[in-house]
């Protein structure tokens, strides 16, 4: 065990990447994952707010059946020029989505909602992402793989999207899916979780 809790944690996300995430803190937990409908952006909602507002939703869908746990609910989006890029619909708009974020940087956005008997917290985590100037026959390939559609923007840095990547500024795990470092840090100052050697 690498943190301890009394809490019942339960990560409300169907993602595989953020069960991988949060289990790194070495707690046992559950997913369920919500099927609340998630909402467009709308017109001059911040991207930090939508991605907030969006993790809340799919929290508090689990809260409803389960008031007693600890609930983690995060949405992580792609923001550029204050444009939201969503998973694609297609390999064809993955394709659009890449050529216009091509040579340029933008943000990576993930909402993060801690739920308990209640109580809220809410944070956002941004990382700057640089793309490599792409070229077309690079993007066609990339998209028709398939492996754009269920990830925000239409890449994955953690898959060949790597290859799409020139730099990045902040947090790499955030991209992925959940800022796992400052949650740790957020849900330990709040005294939900401790390490063994931690005063309680
Ligand atoms: C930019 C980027 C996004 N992503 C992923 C993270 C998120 O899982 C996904 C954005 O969709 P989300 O709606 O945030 O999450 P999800 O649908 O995968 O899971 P759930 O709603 O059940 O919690 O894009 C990557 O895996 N790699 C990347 O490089």
């Amino acid at each position: 065990m690498f943190f301890e809790t009394n809490e019942t944690l339960i990560l409300a996300s169907a993602s595989s990447r953020r069960k991988e995430l949060l289990g790194r803190l070495g707690m046992p937990f559950t997913v369920h994952a919500s099927n609340a409908e998630e909402r467009p952006i709308e017109n001059g909602e911040k991207p930090e707010t939508y991605a907030s507002v969006l993790s809340s939703i799919k929290a508090s869908a689990i809260y409803e059946d389960h008031p007693k746990s600890l609930i983690i609910g995060a949405d992580t989006v792609v923001a550029l020029d204050g444009k939201v890029y969503p998973k694609p619909k297609s390999v064809a708009q993955a394709a659009e989505f890449l050529e216009e974020l091509s040579g340029r940087t933008h943000s990576v956005i993930t909402g993060v909602t801690i739920l308990r008997e209640g109580a809220v917290t809410h944070f956002t985590s941004i990382t700057e992402v640089t793309f490599r100037t792409l070229d077309h026959a690079l993007i066609q390939a990339y998209a028709a793989t398939g492996d754009p559609l269920d990830k925000a923007g239409g890449y994955g840095i953690q898959t060949a999207g790597g290859l799409l990547v020139k730099e990045i500024s902040g947090d790499y795990d955030n991209v992925v899916g959940l800022p796992i470092a400052e949650l740790a840090d957020k849900m330990r100052a709040s005294g939900l979780i401790w390490l063994k050697g931690d005063e309680r």
